[in-house]
C-alpha cells in the first residue's frame, strides 16, 4: 500500500508507539482487502465500548492509549455502552459492572472521544454529508450512513474505527470505491401497513437471503427516517449488508441499478415466517425494551403518546434506550414523566444488547426491533418476544 512520507514516518514509530499501533493496524486491513492507499476521514464512530464486549483486556488496551496522552484528530463520537452513565444505580445496573464501564468511558473522554454513547450519531451531531468518507463502526449506523445518507463506510471493528479516529484516515477500499456501491438483487416489497416491526422483519429476510449483497428495493413508498433506520439495522443483524438502496427513496438509489439483476419477492407470508422466527417464546415478557436502534424523538413521542391515550399501566419492565440528547427533549415535552408514571424508563447511553440484562434477571424481553430479535438470544440468552409496539404494551 502506498503511503505518504508523513505516514511512513508514525508507522516507523517515529511518533510513538500507540500511533505506530494504529497505523499499523490501518496499514495491514488495507493490506488485507487491496487498499492502493489510506484516505482521509472527516468523522468516526467508535464501537466497543461495553464492558461486557470488551472485558478486562479491552479496558487494560484502552488504559494504555489515555496514558500516552493520544488525541482523536477528527470528531469520533462513541457507540452505546452497557448502562446508563448516570442513571444506573436506579435501574439496578450491578455495581462492579459499572464501575468498569464508567472507567472505559472514562478513557474515551481522555482521547477525546465525544461520550454521546448512542448507536444513532446521525440524530445528535455526528453528521456526514453525501459521498464523504468516514470510518463508522456500529453496524445499523454504518448501515444508515452508507444508505439513507450516501456517505462512505466500511463496516469497520472497534479497534479499526479507534485506531481511524486517532490518525485521521482509512484504508481506501470496500464501499469507499463507487464501483462497490451498486445493487445486486432486486427486492420487490408487497407489505402491507408496514411499521418499525414490519421493517425489523422485513430487514430480518432480505439479509438473510442476500447476505453481504446490496439489496435495492421496489415499492416502498411513505418511509420515514425511523423505518429505514430499523429495516438497515435488522440487515445488518441478520447479515453483513452494509448499504441499500430504495429506489426513489435513497440518495445512490438510481445509479445503483443494472440490468440482470437477481429479483426476489417478499410479501405478507415471508413476513409472517419471519415473525415467527424471531418469536422464540409465548410467555409474558420480563422486560419491554425498545430503541435498538436507539429511539429517535418522534419514537419516544408516539410510545407516550399511546401510553397516555390508553392509560397503560405497565406490568413488567419497560426500557426505552435512546440517547442523552432524546432524553433531554423528551424531559422537557413531558414525554419521560408520562413513560415513568406508567412505570417505564428512558435508559441513555444504553445498548440494550450489551447491557448485563441476564445478570439483572431479565430472561424474556419484548421488543419491536429486528436487530434486538437476531442478537438478543445470543448475547444476552433472552427468550424474545417480537410484536409491534401497541400491542406489546397493552
Ligand atoms: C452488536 C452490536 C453492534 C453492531 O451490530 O455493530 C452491539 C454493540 O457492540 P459493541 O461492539 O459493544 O459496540
Ligand atoms: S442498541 Fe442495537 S443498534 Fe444500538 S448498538 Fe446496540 S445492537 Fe446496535
Amino acid at each position: 500500500m502506498y503511503l505518504t512520507k508523513e505516514e511512513e514516518k508514525i508507522y516507523d514509530g517515529e511518533y510513538g508507539e500507540v500511533l505506530e499501533k494504529c497505523m499499523n493496524l490501518l496499514v495491514s486491513l488495507g493490506d488485507i482487502y487491496g487498499a492502493e492507499k489510506l484516505i482521509p476521514i472527516s468523522s468516526s464512530q467508535i464501537s466497543g465500548v461495553s464492558y461486557k464486549t470488551i472485558g478486562d483486556i479491552g479496558l487494560e488496551f484502552l488504559r494504555d492509549f489515555a496514558n500516552e496522552k493520544v488525541e482523536v484528530s477528527v470528531p469520533s463520537t462513541l457507540n452505546p455502552c452497557g448502562m446508563d452513565v448516570d442513571n444506573w444505580k436506579k435501574l439496578g445496573f450491578p455495581e462492579d459492572f459499572a464501575k468498569k464501564q464508567l472507567e472505559i468511558i472514562d478513557c474515551f473522554k481522555k482521547i477525546g472521544a465525544e461520550i454521546s454513547c448512542t448507536c444513532t450519531p446521525y440524530l445528535t451531531g455526528n453528521l456526514p454529508r453525501f459521498r464523504e468518507h468516514i470510518a463508522w463502526a456500529e453496524s445499523s449506523a454504518v448501515s444508515f450512513a452508507n444508505s439513507v445518507i450516501g456517505a462512505k463506510t466500511n463496516r469497520e471493528g472497534g479497534p479499526a474505527a479507534l485506531a481511524s479516529a486517532i490518525i485521521g484516515k482509512t484504508p481506501y477500499y470496500g464501499y469507499h470505491l463507487d464501483e462497490n456501491r451498486k445493487a445486486t438483487h432486486i427486492i420487490e416489497v408487497n407489505i402491507e401497513n408496514p411499521s418499525i416491526d414490519v421493517y425489523g422483519a422485513l430487514g430480518y429476510i432480505v439479509g438473510k437471503t442476500v447476505k453481504n449483497g446490496i439489496p435495492y428495493f421496489k415499492n416502498i413508498k411513505n418511509i420515514n427516517n425511523d423505518e429505514l433506520k430499523a429495516l438497515g439495522a435488522a440487515m445488518a443483524a441478520s447479515s453483513g449488508v452494509a448499504l441499500y438502496h430504495v429506489e426513489n427513496i435513497t440518495p445512490e438509489a438510481k445509479k445503483a441499478i443494472d440490468d440482470n439483476l437477481e429479483k426476489i419477492t417478499i410479501d405478507m407470508d415471508d413476513i409472517k415466517d419471519a415473525y415467527e422466527e424471531l418469536n422464540t417464546c409465548n410467555e409474558a415478557p420480563d422486560l419491554i425494551c425498545i430503541g435498538c436502534p436507539h429511539c429517535s424523538l418522534r419514537e419516544i413521542k408516539e410510545i407516550a403518546e399511546f401510553i397516555k391515550k390508553n392509560s397503560i399501566k405497565l406490568k413488567c419492565d419497560l426500557w426505552i434506550c435512546t440517547s442523552l440528547h432524546m432524553k433531554a427533549i423528551a424531559d422537557r415535552m413531558g414525554y419521560t414523566r408520562i413513560i415513568e408514571k406508567a412505570g417505564g424508563e428512558i435508559v441513555k447511553d444504553t445498548c440494550m444488547v450489551v447491557a448485563p440484562i441476564e445478570d439483572m434477571g431479565y430472561k424474556r424481553v419484548a421488543t419491536n426491533s429486528g436487530k434486538a430479535g437476531v442478537y438478543l438470544p445470543s448475547f444476552c440468552k433472552s427468550e424474545v418476544i417480537y410484536g409491534n409496539i401497541k400491542d406489546i404494551l397493552k
